[in-house]
């Protein structure tokens, strides 16, 4: 496939400071890449180098197989166009002038506008949704009618590369859908080559085929969205502890921020109460998140993946004995519940169903009676056991024979309880 920009190791320094370390790019015609990373990456600066609005120091940048600086600047605006970051306008035009400058390479000097420069001016207003500001001035628009005005201009300009630095940066949720739709149309449509720049790794990873991760002047990692947005890569490139979702309806990565595992401000208890959850089906996961927030290290297990209790757990990073769902928890799993309950200093029973899957989650208890435990008794049990009352007997069992049992109404009386456990531990 025909290679459209293409550059070798280039480097680039801002007042001697090494900002672009070596760069290769390959990127083919009609392809649509974001580059991401972080702030100071270096994004805008490599989106500089490879529009020539900065040159670059070592290396070599391609457009369409020519050398980018041997290009004039009228070449150069037929052939790429740039949406930059900052999109102010020195001068008070309006809207229809504005877009109408994407045409200059087009005009030859002393002639005046064309029917057909016309004709494709209002295409793009249509497309753009500007049409409707084509009388208003440019410094009387909103952020972000300035940014659709500005990428119109780009378009205008009928470029066979776009290059888009943080195009939605100032978008309703509205616009950033349309202005990414609008991108993806012209990119399949009219073959266009796009790149742009982007902190939104979720729109990116939607509609670009290719991502770029920058990490320090260097491509830390390249390749489709499955492969370069992980949570390892984010937390290598960003620092941030994020969980990676697949998005149901596109299948495309989705990342979540965990506000927990990244709020450095947060009180960080760290106590020394180990605390076990037994649960499932979404009757913990309030909870979790409070105990989390109190500084309980926590554990819980066996849960069935993609429950709503296991999305919790994800979520804020506790380990987790994890079993698929739909069959029954194997021994191993058993086991591995077992070990982190030893470990526990208390375990609490979410009031849970129970059915053959899971029957083991209950039983287990059996074999702890020195263990303090918190059982939820708020929902009765015949009503939660889906097993013909085995499920029942069980509970019954423990909670008859067990002096270490605590029956626990209500959930909002979970903290205190714990709180008052904690501390008769400390002065045993
Ligand atoms: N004109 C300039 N003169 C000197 N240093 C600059 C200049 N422009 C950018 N830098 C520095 O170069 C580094 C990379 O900046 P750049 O704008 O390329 O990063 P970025 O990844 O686009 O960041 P952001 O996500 O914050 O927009 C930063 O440390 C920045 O301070």
């Amino acid at each position: 496939m025909k290679i459209m920009l293409k550059t070798d190791n280039i480097k680039f320094s801002y007042n001697k400071t090494n900002i672009i370390k070596g760069i290769d790019l390959n990127i083919k015609k009609g392809s649509f890449v974001g580059i991401i990373g972080p702030n100071a990456s270096g994004k805008s600066t490599l989106l500089k180098n490879i529009s020539k609005t900065l040159t670059v120091d070592q290396g070599k940048v391609y457009l369409d197989k020519k050398v980018l600086n041997d290009y004039n600047s009228m070449e150069l605006a037929k052939k790429m166009a740039v949406v930059p970051q900052n999109t102010e306008v020195n001068f008070n035009f309006n809207v229809y002038d504005i877009i109408m400058m994407g045409r200059h390479p087009y005009q030859k000097r002393w002639s005046g506008l064309k029917q057909e420069d016309k004709k494709i001016v209002k295409n793009i207003m249509e497309l753009t949704d500007t049409l409707k500001l084509k009388n208003k001035l440019i410094n009387e628009l909103s952020g972000g009618e300035r940014q659709r005005v500005i990428i119109a201009r780009a378009l205008a300009q009928d470029p066979d590369v776009l290059l888009l630095d943080e195009p939605t940066s100032n978008l309703d949720i509205n616009y950033q859908g349309e202005i990414y739709g609008l991108l993806k149309h012209l990119n399949q449509k009219f073959n266009l080559t796009i790149i742009t720049v982007s902190h939104d790794l979720n729109l990116t990873a939607q509609y670009c085929e290719e991502l770029l991760l920058l990490k320090n002047g260097k491509i830390f990692a390249a390749g489709n969205a499955e492969n370069v947005l992980t949570e390892k890569n984010i937390k290598r490139v960003y620092k941030a502890e994020v969980l990676i979702k697949t998005n149901p309806i596109s299948g495309k990565p989705f990342v979540t921020l965990i506000p927990e595992k990244n709020d450095k401000y947060k009180n960080q208890k760290n106590k020394d109460f180990k605390v076990h959850v037994i649960a499932g089906g979404g009757t913990a996961q309030k909870f979790l998140y409070k105990l989390d927030n109190e500084g309980y290290p926590l554990s819980i297990g066996v849960l069935n993946i993609g429950d709503a209790d296991w999305q919790a757990a994800k979520e804020l990073g506790i380990e987790t004995v994890e079993a698929p769902p739909f069959i029954e928890i194997t021994e191993k799993e058993i086991n591995k519940n077992r070990k982190l309950i030893k470990k526990a200093d208390l375990v609490i029973l979410s009031d849970l169903p129970f059915g053959h899957g899971n029957l083991a989650n209950l039983k287990i208890l059996l074999e702890f009676p020195e263990k303090k435990k918190i059982l939820f008794s708020n929902l009765n049990i015949e009503k939660r056991d889906y097993i013909k009352g085995k499920a029942a007997a069980i509970w019954n069992k423990i909670i008859i024979e067990d002096e270490n049992v605590i029956l626990l109404k209500e959930k909002d009386d979970l903290i205190k309880k714990i709180n008052e456990l904690e501390n008769m531990e400390m002065e045993r």
